[in-house]
C-alpha cells in the first residue's frame, strides 16, 4: 500500500519590532506610552508603584509632548517602525519561499504579537522561530518580547515548538549592510569622526543581567565572550568595533555613545558617556564633521530620524559643529533581507 504524502511541513517565522503608536495624536500616544511604560521589563519597580506612578503621572505629561514630536515623524504611510517593519516581513518571505510562513509583531500595540502568532496557527506551521528585531539583547528589549511570546503561546492547547534569535550584535550581515550604508555616506563627504549612538539603559539593568557577577560596567564589557554574551554594553562595543573595522576606523576615530535616557526624578545613572553630551564637546576638539550612526535599531524611527537625525545635529550645529550625518537604518535593503534569510535558515 503506498504510504500517505507526509503534510507539507512550513517553518513560521515572527519578526518582532517594539511597536509605535497607532497615530500621532496624543490618546494614541498616551495608549502606547501606558502600555510600553508599565511593562515591569522597562520599568522594574513593584507594580504597585509603577502603575500609579507612570499611568497617573510620567505619562499623561510626556503623552502631549511625545505627540508633537510623533507628528514630525509621520509619513504617508504612517509610523517609519511599522512600515519599515511591513516592508521587511514582504521580502523576507518572498526570500525564504513557500516552506515559510512569515508573521510580524510589535511589542506593544499594533499589529499585536498575539495576533502575528494566530497567524502562524492558523498557517498550520511545524515550529516557530521569533526573532526580536533588536540586534544586542536587553531585558527590556528582546526579553520583553521573548516573554510575551512564552505567556500567550503558553496558554494554547496545543504549545509549538519554538526557538528564539536572542541577539545578533556580530552577525555578519547586520554589520555588513550598516559598513556599505556609510560607506555610501562617506563617499558624499569627508567626515572626521564617526559617533555610534546606542539606545541607553539604566545601568542597573546591565547589572541584573551580569552572569556570577562578571559585569562591573568598567573593562569587562570591551571584550565580547562567553561570560558576556548577553551583556547589553558588551554588545554595543562589540558591534561598534566591528563597524569600525569594516570602515576601517582607527580607535580614536569613533566614539561608542548611548541616547534617549528617561529622565527620572530618581537619577538613576544610564549607560555613559551621554551621546548629546559627547556631541557638544567635538567641535572644540577640531571634530566638525561627524557620521552618525544608530546601531541599536535595525529600521528607522523616532529614535533614530529625529533624535539622532534632527535633535542631535541641531546641539552639534549650534556648538559649533558644520557636519552631522545619520546614516539610514538597514530598513528592507536588499543585503539585510538576504542577512535576516540566512539567520533564520541557519536557525
Ligand atoms: C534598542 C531597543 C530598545 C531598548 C533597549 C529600549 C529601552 C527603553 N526605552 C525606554 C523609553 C522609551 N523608548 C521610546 C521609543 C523607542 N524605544 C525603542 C527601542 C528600545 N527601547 C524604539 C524602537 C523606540 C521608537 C518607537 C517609534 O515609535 O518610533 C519611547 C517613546 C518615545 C518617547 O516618548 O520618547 C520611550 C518613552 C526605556 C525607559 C527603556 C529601558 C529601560
Ligand atoms: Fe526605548
Ligand atoms: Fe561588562
Amino acid at each position: 500500500m503506498p504510504t500517505p504524502a507526509s503534510p507539507q511541513r512550513r517553518i513560521g517565522v515572527l519578526l518582532v519590532n517594539l511597536g509605535t503608536p497607532d497615530s500621532p495624536q496624543t490618546p494614541d500616544v498616551r495608549r502606547y506610552l501606558n502600555e510600553f511604560l508599565t511593562d515591569g521589563r522597562v520599568i522594574d519597580m513593584p507594580a504597585a508603584v509603577r502603575y500609579p506612578l507612570f499611568q497617573g503621572l510620567v505619562v499623561p505629561l510626556r503623552a502631549p509632548k511625545s505627540a508633537k514630536i510623533y507628528q514630525q515623524l509621520w509619513t504617508e504611510r504612517g509610523s517609519p517602525l511599522l512600515y519599515h517593519g511591513l516592508d521587511l516581513q514582504k521580502a523576507v518571505q518572498a526570500q525564504l519561499g513557500k516552506d515559510y510562513v512569515v508573521a510580524f509583531g510589535m511589542r506593544y500595540q499594533n499589529p499585536s504579537i498575539e495576533k502575528a502568532l494566530e497567524e502562524l496557527r492558523d498557517a498550520a506551521v511545524d515550529r516557530i522561530i521569533v526573532l526580536p528585531l533588536f540586534p544586542q539583547y536587553a531585558a527590556a528589549s528582546t526579553g520583553s518580547v521573548q516573554e510575551k511570546v512564552m505567556d500567550i503561546v503558553s496558554k494554547w492547547w496545543v504549545v509549538p515548538s519554538i526557538s528564539f534569535i536572542s541577539t545578533f550584535t556580530d552577525d555578519p550581515a547586520f554589520i555588513g549592510t550598516f559598513v556599505t550604508l556609510g560607506k555610501e555616506e562617506m563617499a558624499k563627504h569627508k567626515y572626521d569622526h564617526v559617533v555610534f549612538s546606542y539606545h541607553g539603559i539604566p545601568e542597573r539593568h546591565v547589572l541584573k543581567g551580569s552572569q556570577k557577577n562578571y559585569c562591573k560596567l568598567g573593562s569587562c564589557c570591551n571584550s565580547y565572550n562567553k561570560n558576556n554574551r548577553y551583556c547589553y554594553r558588551a554588545q554595543c562595543f562589540e558591534t561598534s568595533r566591528l563597524l569600525a573595522a569594516g570602515l576601517g576606523l582607527a580607535p580614536e576615530q569613533y566614539t561608542t555613545t548611548f541616547q534617549s535616557r528617561l529622565q527620572s526624578r530618581l537619577r538613576d545613572p544610564w549607560l555613559q558617556p551621554y551621546t548629546d553630551e559627547v556631541l557638544k564637546e567635538l567641535p572644540a576638539k577640531g571634530i566638525l564633521n561627524v557620521l552618525a550612526y544608530s546601531p541599536a535599531f535595525v529600521a528607522d524611527c523616532l529614535e533614530t530620524t529625529i533624535e539622532v537625525g534632527t535633535e542631535f545635529k541641531e546641539l552639534f550645529e549650534e556648538a559649533g559643529g558644520k557636519h552631522w550625518q545619520l546614516v539610514p537604518s538597514l530598513n528592507s535593503h536588499p543585503q539585510w533581507v538576504d542577512g535576516v534569510a540566512a539567520m533564520i535558515q541557519r536557525n
